[in-house]
């Protein structure tokens, strides 16, 4: 096990090229499996996510092949299971895409229920439903889930929730489906498009992705594609914030800057310069920070995956602040790590007060989860003195080469090797 050691004071500055999206790459990789060709997929992440939802495919008889270290050929056609591999799929969230991509397929599936972030409860209620609509029954035994269909055939689903994973899933059952889906109270998030684009490449019939009714006219084929993935919004976002912690001034290249909006726009409400460029975006703090309310939506409201680097920036910002997480019920366990660094912060439920204070000092922490594992590596870049980051492992699962990219910006961050214990045996 690894862990980050971090002295901060450095001011961060120079460029960063941001990698493609995590949560993109791990929809679009398990929808190569609706191909009757050989997908090629460029700019994916050097993430463990990525890894994991290959892997899979790779088990149930996918052909993989690395072209280079961000581009994969995906060739479906050997697959020979509907049943995704245990061990693998309860780590991550993104297997429940195996769900929707399997039973779009083969009309089986059987998958564990996600792992992923530990926000709480995260239900699949309204994929489910999706899958219900669309003609299938299922089953949930001993952890897994078991869907299945005799013919999948369009239908009309008003989702109750706005949900990411229930319009990928739903889309991704509904695409080789009889007759059209309409998808109503649809997610979307910039992944969402991607999704589509990369379905419609393939020769799906998708229509008003990006929007919150999505059309999914079902076809009978999907051909072989190539396809280069977005770049991660939240990635982007993380070394925004990580510029304006450190009084720095960086250049993010590699983004599209109308994914970033919410974001630029609360760091500007701050007093932090941003700058944007066609495909790059500057960020530059010389003064002080403001303090800003946020609440938490989806896009494009400000998004919850950056909720815990910018609750960093707001703890040393001037005043009083106010976090709304109005996604996830439990998305604050974080907090008490960042108060080990002397934040004033205090939690009522999906509220969070934030006082800013003059500065934070170095402690050890822990990442509770991936944001929260970003958040406090911008902590420690920011704080006085030495701190260390354990549980690193979740930040892997969604940044590449994330202590390279920092210490490119001149930020002092070591990886560090922990020895794991050795216990006596009693003889
Ligand atoms: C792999 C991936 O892309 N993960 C993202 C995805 O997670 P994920 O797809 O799990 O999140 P959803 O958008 O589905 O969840 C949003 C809200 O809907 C609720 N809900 C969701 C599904 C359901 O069947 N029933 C239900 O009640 C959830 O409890 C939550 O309160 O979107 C989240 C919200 O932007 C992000 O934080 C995650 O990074
Ligand atoms: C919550 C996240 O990921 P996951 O849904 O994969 O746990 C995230 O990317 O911030």
């Amino acid at each position: 096990m690894d862990k980050f050691v971090i002295t901060g004071g450095n001011r961060l500055t120079g460029e960063v090229t941001i990698s493609g999206a995590k949560n993109a790459a791990i929809a679009i990789i398990p929808a190569a499996i609706l191909s009757d060709g050989v997908c090629r997929i460029e700019n994916i992440p050097n993430i463990t996510d990525v890894s994991s939802i290959t892997r899979i495919l790779y088990d149930m008889g996918a052909q993989v092949r690395t072209i280079d270290k961000s581009t994969l050929e995906i060739d479906p056609r050997k697959i020979h299971t509907c049943v995704a591999s245990y061990e693998l799929a309860k780590h991550i969230r993104g297997s429940y895409y195996l769900l929707g991509a399997l039973l779009g397929r083969f009309s089986h599936a059987v998958v564990t229920m996600p792992g992923g972030c530990d926000f709480g409860v995260r239900p699949i209620d309204q994929h489910l439903k999706g899958f219900a609509a669309l003609g299938a029954s299922y089953k949930l035994d001993g952890g897994m889930v078991d869907v299945r269909a005799e013919q999948l055939k369009g239908s009309h689903i008003y989702l109750d929730v706005v949900s990411v994973g229930a319009t990928v899933n739903i889309i991704l059952a509904a695409v080789r489906a009889k007759g059209m889906t309409v998808i109503e109270n649809a997610a979307k998030e910039p992944h969402i498009v991607d999704l589509a684009n990369f379905l419609n490449s393939m020769g799906a019939d998708i229509r008003g992705a990006g929007t919150d009714v999505i059309k999914i006219y079902g076809v009978e084929h999907l051909n072989g594609t190539t396809y280069s993935i977005i770049p991660d919004q939240i990635e982007a976002g993380t070394y925004m914030v990580a510029a304006a912690a450190t009084s720095g001034d960086v250049l993010i290249k590699n983004v599209i800057p109308k994914h970033l909006e919410s974001i630029t726009a609360k760091l500007e409400e701050m007093g932090v310069e941003v700058t944007e460029y066609d495909d790059s975006i500057r960020v530059r703090r010389e003064g002080p920070l403001n303090k800003c309310n946020i609440k938490t939506m989806p896009h494009p409201g400000f998004p919850t995956d950056m909720q815990p680097q910018i609750a960093v920036l707001l703890s040393i910002a001037n005043g009083t602040s106010i976090i709304n997480e109005s996604v996830w019920d439990n998305r604050f366990r974080y907090i008490e790590e960042l108060k080990r660094m002397g934040a004033q912060i205090s939690v009522d439920g999906r509220l969070a007060v934030i006082e800013g204070v003059d500065h934070l000092s170095a402690a050890p922490v822990k990442a509770t989860d991936l944001r929260a594992g970003a958040a406090m590596i911008i902590a420690a870049l920011c704080a006085q003195g030495t701190s260390e980051v354990e549980d690193i492992q979740h930040i892997e699962r969604g940044y590449e080469n994330i202590e390279e990219k920092f210490r490119n910006l001149g930020a002092d961050i070591n990886r560090v090797h922990i020895a794991e214990p050795v216990i006596a045996r009693a003889i």
